[in-house]
């Protein structure tokens, strides 16, 4: 399968303008792959530096050293990129317009791109149909919706581009655990219709084993451990990784 997302040497550091202008090193010396079809989980404790990875992945951050390359190209502008990549984030109460009726919110990223209305609600209705919401759905409020239905309608708008990458950020912890599991199921099967490559953040080890192919662990902005996610049914081999292991056990 080929890459769709490559990091190769990523660093990035900011600057704390308020506290004293001291440098933090959020990401150090990360490469790392996503292939196709693939979903790399990413776990470690806050701080660690997920989320600024998963900013680089996005091309909303651009590294300090190295690179992140999309389809093997240097990634070059976000606005020629638009459509093809996309994130989904803990509360869907982020992506969703309030005022909005969730076809809009959902038909949004294709109205950015120029599709036409009639298409757009074609689109919508088979989208809605694919994460399990009949297509009355989108003609409700986001305020109309339970915690579960609003993330399957953020997921719908997530895709509605068919996106080449995704990334999920704690993208099911605020759900209920009967709830998570139901959308972490929909997350795999929409993988094996679509294809995208996925980044999986969160602080929970068994719902990022139960998405994942494979897994990355992150302490202190570096990658300290990146294997198969069956390994972490096993024994992980970094002492980190067994810690976080035994934390959910
Ligand atoms: N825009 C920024 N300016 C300054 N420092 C930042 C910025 N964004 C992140 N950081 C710092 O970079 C480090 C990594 O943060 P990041 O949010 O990537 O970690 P995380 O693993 O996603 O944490 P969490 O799980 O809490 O979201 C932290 O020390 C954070 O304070």
């Amino acid at each position: 399968m080929s890459a769709v997302i490559t990091l190769d040497k990523v660093g990035v550091t900011f600057r704390r303008r308020l506290i004293g202008g001291d440098v933090v090193e959020a990401v150090r010396d990360v490469s790392v792959e996503i292939a196709e079809g693939e979903t790399l989980g990413l776990v470690g404790e806050s701080g660690s530096g997920k989320t600024t990875l998963g900013r680089v992945c996005l091309g909303l951050l651009q590294p300090t050293t190295g690179e992140m390359r999309m389809q093997g190209e240097a990634f070059g502008r976000l606005r020629q990129r638009r459509g093809q990549l996309s994130v989904v984030l803990q509360h869907p109460e982020w992506a969703l317009n309030p005022r909005l009726r969730c076809g809009a919110s959902v038909g949004e990223p294709l109205r950015v791109l120029g599709a036409p209305a009639g298409d757009r609600q074609t689109a919508v209705a088979r989208m809605l149909d694919q994460v399990g919401l009949s297509a009355d759905f989108a003609e409700r409020y986001p305020g109309q919706l339970s915690g579960g239905q609003r993330q399957r309608v953020a997921i719908a708008r997530a895709l509605i581009t068919e996106p080449r990458f995704i990334l999920f950020d704690e993208a099911v912890s605020a759900l209920d655990v009967s709830v998570q599991t139901q959308v972490l199921n929909l997350i795999r099967d929409l993988q094996a219709d679509h294809g995208f490559a996925a980044l999986f953040i969160s602080h929970d080890l068994a719902a990022t084993r139960y998405v994942s192919d494979r897994i990355a662990v992150m302490l202190k902005g570096e990658i300290v451990e990146a294997a198969p996610a069956e390994d972490f049914y096993g024994t992980p081999s970094h002492p980190y990784s067994r810690a976080l292991m035994e934390a959910v056990a």
